[in-house]
């Protein structure tokens, strides 16, 4: 299995050096060069098996021989141990078609568990066997940074420094990145907003010394293998709703396109999705971009569901290389007029293309904050508020097809904006009690590339 670059100007690699490499050398990012096909029976197939040997019969034909096959296995079943539920991704219903998918049961609480508890795993696994060490810089707008930390945290051969928006995290998101005690962890509050530190990341992959220099590696969802980690459980929520026979529907909490790209690489692997809905709050540059072809950013607003605070939505570009005919010139042109006019024009056929497999809708703060309100009368299910922007565009696309919206995130993550819609403060888990109590260690840095390098060389010592 070859992977390619969304600009067509990189180096082809194979999986492994695809995942240790994050962002592609021309600034692209990595998708395989054909995407392995699964049969009808053999998606029947994954029908009541473990959520364990689903993923290992779903992503062993993307890794190609950087792992034997009881490699694999084992570090599969490592990623998911710590999981607090034995079905990983549980799918609760909340009304006639409509199905909730728990994806926050991981040990930070969100969906980002699922591929950075296996990334964790594999990157160690890498690094074992050549001896390396590297220097993990990664964005986030609360969820990742916390996912990364736990995955990588107290790692000898391994240095993550987490990027996040200055005050637009929740408390909780901030002390998830804060308190760990690790050396090898480092929390970098920045004067900002989410876009701001992707892109202080994206320069920092484009600098060629210091990425070569400190051995930079992402695991933002610009790393492919973050991206394939989450096409599993679009596998599993199917089957057990009856795919390959029936097809599903999926309403997917959007911000930089990570999770319903992987679900659109499920569909393009066979299994029988009908729509992926982009649910965006009022940062809802992707819904604008899909129902008018303008992809045009316009500052992030902050909301209640601030982890989906973003204007510029990574992988997007992963799928725009699809809708261009894998044109990686077309795609770089685009990505080049983004970054001089902070926006770009969908040509007709590459719109025709995208809306075939995305719909796409939004919901305003209120929509949001009445959506937690009422689906905890009606069922009693919590909802996070990014996981009520799911289900508010969910419930204006119902249809015969089961439609699945994915729960991105634990309520208690985000517990002003819940108690706010239904007088219940959500409480943390109990090994996360005394998440208030614990000291905080965190730098506070300006928008400036050469500071933030300036400190990680400091910091590692290069
Ligand atoms: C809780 C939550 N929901 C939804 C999203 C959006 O996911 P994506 O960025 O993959 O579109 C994020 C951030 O990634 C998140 O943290
Ligand atoms: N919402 C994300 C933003 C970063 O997304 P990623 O999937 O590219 O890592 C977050 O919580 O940090």
């Amino acid at each position: 299995m070859q992977y390619i670059s969304t600009r067509g100007a990189a180096p082809v690699l194979e999986f492994e050096a695809t995942m240790l490499t994050g962002l592609a050398r021309d600034g692209g990012l990595y998708l395989p060069e054909h995407v392995p096909p699964m049969t009808q029976a053999e998606i029947a197939a994954l029908a009541g098996l473990s959520y364990e040997e689903q993923a290992y019969l779903v992503m062993r034909p993307f890794i190609g021989d950087t792992f034997s096959d009881a490699e694999f296995r084992d570090l599969i079943a490592r990623a998911y141990a710590g999981f607090g539920q034995p079905a990983r991704a549980p799918l609760k219903q909340l009304g006639p078609n409509h199905f909730l998918l728990e994806l926050f049961h991981g040990p930070t609480l969100a969906f980002k568990d699922f591929a950075m508890q296996l990334i964790g795993q594999l990157f160690q696994a890498a690094l074992a066997r050549s001896g390396e060490r590297v220097t993990i810089v990664g964005a986030t707008s609360g969820d990742t940074g916390s996912a990364a930390i736990e995955a990588f945290r107290g790692l000898a051969n391994v240095d993550v420094f987490i990027l996040f928006p200055y005050g637009r995290v929740s408390d909780v998101q901030r002390r998830q990145m804060t308190t760990p005690d690790d050396a090898n962890v480092h929390a970098l509050a920045i004067d900002g907003d989410f876009d701001t530190c992707q892109a202080l990341v994206k320069d920092m992959f484009n600098d060629f010394d210091f990425r070569d220099g400190v051995r930079l590696a992402g695991v933002n969802s610009i790393n492919w293998a973050r991206v394939l980690a989450q096409v599993v459980y679009y596998f599993s929520a199917a089957v057990s709703l009856g795919a390959p026979h029936r097809p599903v529907s999926f309403t997917v909490p959007t911000g930089n396109f990570g999770d319903i790209f992987a679900g659109y690489i499920a569909r393009a692997m066979g299994l029988p999705i009908e729509k992926l809905i982009v649910a965006t709050n009022h940062n809802d540059i992707l819904h604008r971009a899909l129902s008018s072809g303008g992809y045009v950013t316009d500052g992030v607003k902050p909301s209640i569901s601030p982890s989906m605070d973003i204007q510029v939505s990574s992988n997007f570009e992963r799928a725009l290389f699809d809708a261009y005919g894998r044109d990686g010139a077309a795609v770089a042109q685009l990505m080049d007029e983004l970054k001089a006019t902070g926006g770009f024009h969908i040509s007709q056929g590459a719109l025709e293309f995208l809306r075939e497999a995305f719909a796409s809708g939004r919901a305003s703060e209120e929509e949001t904050t009445a959506t937690i309100t009422r689906i905890a009368q009606q069922t009693g299910e919590v909802l996070c508020p990014h996981s009520a922007v799911g289900v508010h565009v969910a419930e204006q696309n119902l249809s015969a097809t089961p439609m699945v919206t994915l729960a991105t995130a634990h309520p208690a993550k985000f517990p002003d904006a819940v108690e706010a819609a239904t007088g219940q403060r959500p409480a943390l888990p109990a090994r996360m009690a005394d998440l208030f109590d614990r000291p905080e260690r965190v730098t506070r840095l300006p928008n400036d590339l050469g500071a933030v390098q300036a400190l990680i060389r400091d910091r590692i010592s290069v």
